[in-house]
């Protein structure tokens, strides 16, 4: 399957109806095969962002150029696994895509191994940890043939070793699959797995590129 898409964003801007602007004129661009992280205080437009690239909001002006193919991935799994058993949320993902059982089959053990969760196929929801729901979220994607990754603050509720363990799993997978991903975070021992990272301030990108450079700031002059 041809993965060529990274993520283009030219000049966003969106408000929110007789609200504030919340992005201002908002450039980017993630190369296609690249991991990079989303930094800025509270506020500043991050998840915005990501809804907007994944289609969820509609900008006011600007454009984005990306995959339609668009794995989603919340800060809190709870909100977005629905089915009571491992391999049944990964499976409901593909029901759009009429495939036959056998095909759901591959497609979900598949997406399982990449997130090295096949052993947990039959696990109840609840019994799994924070840090294996979110790669039962990630694994949606993995089997729905996602080529982008957006990942909205996705370790905030993880204890540090499930944390570093996820960003690993992440930067792994981007890699081995081609993926796209950006990562929004406020923890910056996480930059160390990335390409590339965007501080985000008032609706605008002040800063990009070397992410030992902008922990460097950061460190300095915290978010
Ligand atoms: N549904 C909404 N309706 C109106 N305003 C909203 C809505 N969602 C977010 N906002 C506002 O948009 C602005 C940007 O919010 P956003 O969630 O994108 O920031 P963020 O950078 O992700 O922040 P955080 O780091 O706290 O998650 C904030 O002022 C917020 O109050």
């Amino acid at each position: 399957m041809p993965r060529s898409f990274g993520i283009e964003v030219q000049d966003l801007c969106f408000r929110w109806y007789k609200g504030e602007t919340v992005l201002d004129g908002c450039s980017l661009t993630v190369p296609q095969g690249e991991f990079w992280m989303l930094l800025g205080t509270n506020g500043s437009g991050k998840s915005t962002l990501l809804k907007l690239l994944a289609n969820l909001l509609p900008p006011q002006s600007g454009s984005i150029r990306t995959s339609p193919h668009i794995g989603f991935v919340f800060q809190n799994p709870d909100h977005q696994l629905v089915m009571p058993t491992v391999g049944a949320d990964v499976a409901f993902g593909l029901v759009a895509e009429k495939l036959t059982l056998a095909q759901v089959h591959r497609r979900v053990e598949e997406a399982l191994d990449a997130v090295n969760l096949r052993s947990l196929i039959r696990r109840p929801i609840y019994a799994l940890s924070g840090g294996q729901k979110q790669r039962v979220a990630i694994a949606g994607a993995i089997a729905r043939h996602c080529d982008v990754l957006l990942l909205d603050e996705p370790t905030a509720l993880l204890d540090p070793d499930s944390q570093l363990d996820l960003v690993a799993q992440v930067q792994q997978l981007v890699k081995s699959r081609g993926l796209t991903a950006l990562w929004v975070t406020h923890r910056l021992d996480e930059l160390d797995y990335c390409d590339g990272a965007f501080l985000l301030e008032k609706g605008k990108v002040v800063d990009r590129g070397d992410p030992q450079r902008l922990k460097q700031r950061l460190m300095q002059v915290p978010l």
